[in-house]
């Protein structure tokens, strides 16, 4: 039997909500043992100087460039999730022997795929040392050293869960990921695997009830289920080139701008987001090498009833069932942090992280940076 590692894996979302953690145990192939997961949440205030990081990061040329406000955000970044760990592991009676190695993915502060150029903040060394654990890092750069987007680089993770769900989907299944943005994954019965970001899925969501004062997400979609979709506003994000192009795998923060205030009214705006998310799933699922039976959903954009029901009813339409994650037996608050814990083990073990159908690279590549604590 080949040897199991325990991986915890760190993720801070473009939807920069917060820090979320997952211990697994895995071999970061087909065995993956989901033990424990948490999260962190950053204050307002924390997330007011991310935002600000995002502003400072566009003018970035060089990936290791700290401009503005980055440098000592990238120090105190890496400082709370030493302390996301520390207040994990004692809430789960772990230390940190218990933990072979984390996964640690920073914070995503400009992602210009065409320009070969992805930055994420985290300082790995200074992690290591303050938790005592080994840490793998960094793990976009390598790919776009060979000429892939640097993203998605879940579908790995998503291929071994396909192999250890509770309740097999109907095959194909695709892995739908609704975060700030939405990504899938195809998985076939042969295990052809198909992956790319599919679209703005709660950014502008958020974007939308931060302009009105109505807190930072629609909770449960229910300003979104009073309103209704403007068919204008929806075309103008679906008519993007993004759906339409053939470099259409990756996508940052900035490609979609939130709708000007006064566009329409607060309701319809966040029930039109809600339905651009939705249906931009289907336009890009349209895409894959084969159309799904089953959309198997994770993140925090199925918490949003409106997503949900469009989502649905779109879906159905075409005959694919829908199925939130933790109804198929995983986690769907937890995947990506999982998923950075396997993606750790494999770049251990020198295994691929991403593969041409998964983010356009010319040949399987691993990646990632070992700092032993
Ligand atoms: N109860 C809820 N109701 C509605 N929406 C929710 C709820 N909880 C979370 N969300 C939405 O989910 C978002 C967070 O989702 P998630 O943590 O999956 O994103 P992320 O991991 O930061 O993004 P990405 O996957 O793009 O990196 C929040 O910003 C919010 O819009
Ligand atoms: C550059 C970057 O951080 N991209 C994120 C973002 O958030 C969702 C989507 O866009 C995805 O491509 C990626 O994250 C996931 C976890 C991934 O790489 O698989």
């Amino acid at each position: 039997m080949t040897a199991l590692y325990r991986a915890l894996g760190l993720m801070s979302g473009t939807s920069m909500d917060g820090i979320d953690l997952a211990l697994i145990k895995t071999d970061g192939e087909q065995v993956v043992e989901r033990i424990a997961a948490g999260s962190m949440n950053y204050s307002d205030a924390f997330r007011a100087r991310l935002k600000q990081g995002l502003v400072d990061a566009r003018s970035i040329t060089q990936r290791d460039e700290r401009i503005g406000i980055l440098e000592k955000l990238e120090h105190d970044l890496t400082l709370l999730h030493a302390v996301a760990v520390q207040d994990f592991l004692f809430a789960q009676g772990l230390s940190a022997d218990d933990v072979d190695v984390i996964g640690f993915h920073g914070q995503t502060v400009l992602h210009r795929p065409d320009d070969a150029l992805t930055v994420q903040i985290g300082d790995g060394a200074l992690l290591a040392q303050e938790t005592g654990i080994d840490v793998v890092y960094d793990m976009r750069a390598e790919d776009m050293r060979h000429c892939g987007q640097g993203a998605p680089l879940i579908p790995a993770y998503h291929a071994a869960l396909a192999h250890n769900l509770e309740q097999q989907p109907d095959m194909p299944v695709v892995f739908v990921n609704i975060g700030g943005i939405s990504n899938l994954t195809y998985v076939d019965e042969t295990g052809r695997l198909a992956a790319f970001d599919s679209g703005p899925g709660n950014m502008l969501i958020d974007q939308w009830m931060e302009l009105h004062g109505q807190g930072s997400f629609d909770a449960g979609g229910a300003l979104a289920l009073s309103g209704k979709t403007d068919a204008a506003l929806a075309a103008h994000y679906l008519g993007n080139a993004f759906f339409t192009g053939n470099q259409r795998r990756s996508l940052d923060r900035g490609d979609f701008a939130v709708p000007s205030i006064g566009v329409v009214s607060v309701e319809d705006g966040a029930r039109t987001l809600a339905y651009v998310a939705a249906a931009s799933i289907l336009q890009s699922a349209s895409h894959l090498p084969q159309k799904p039976r089953s959309y198997v959903v994770s993140g925090g954009g199925r918490k949003n009833a409106a997503i949900m029901s469009e989502l649905s009813a779109l879906a159905k339409a075409e005959g694919v069932v829908v199925i939130d994650a933790d109804s198929a037996g995983l986690d769907g608050d937890s995947m990506e942090a999982e998923a950075w814990g396997y993606l750790a083990v494999r770049s251990l073990k020198g295994l691929p992280l991403t593969y041409p159908s998964t983010t356009g690279c010319d040949t399987p590549v691993s990646g990632g940076v070992l700092v032993k604590a």
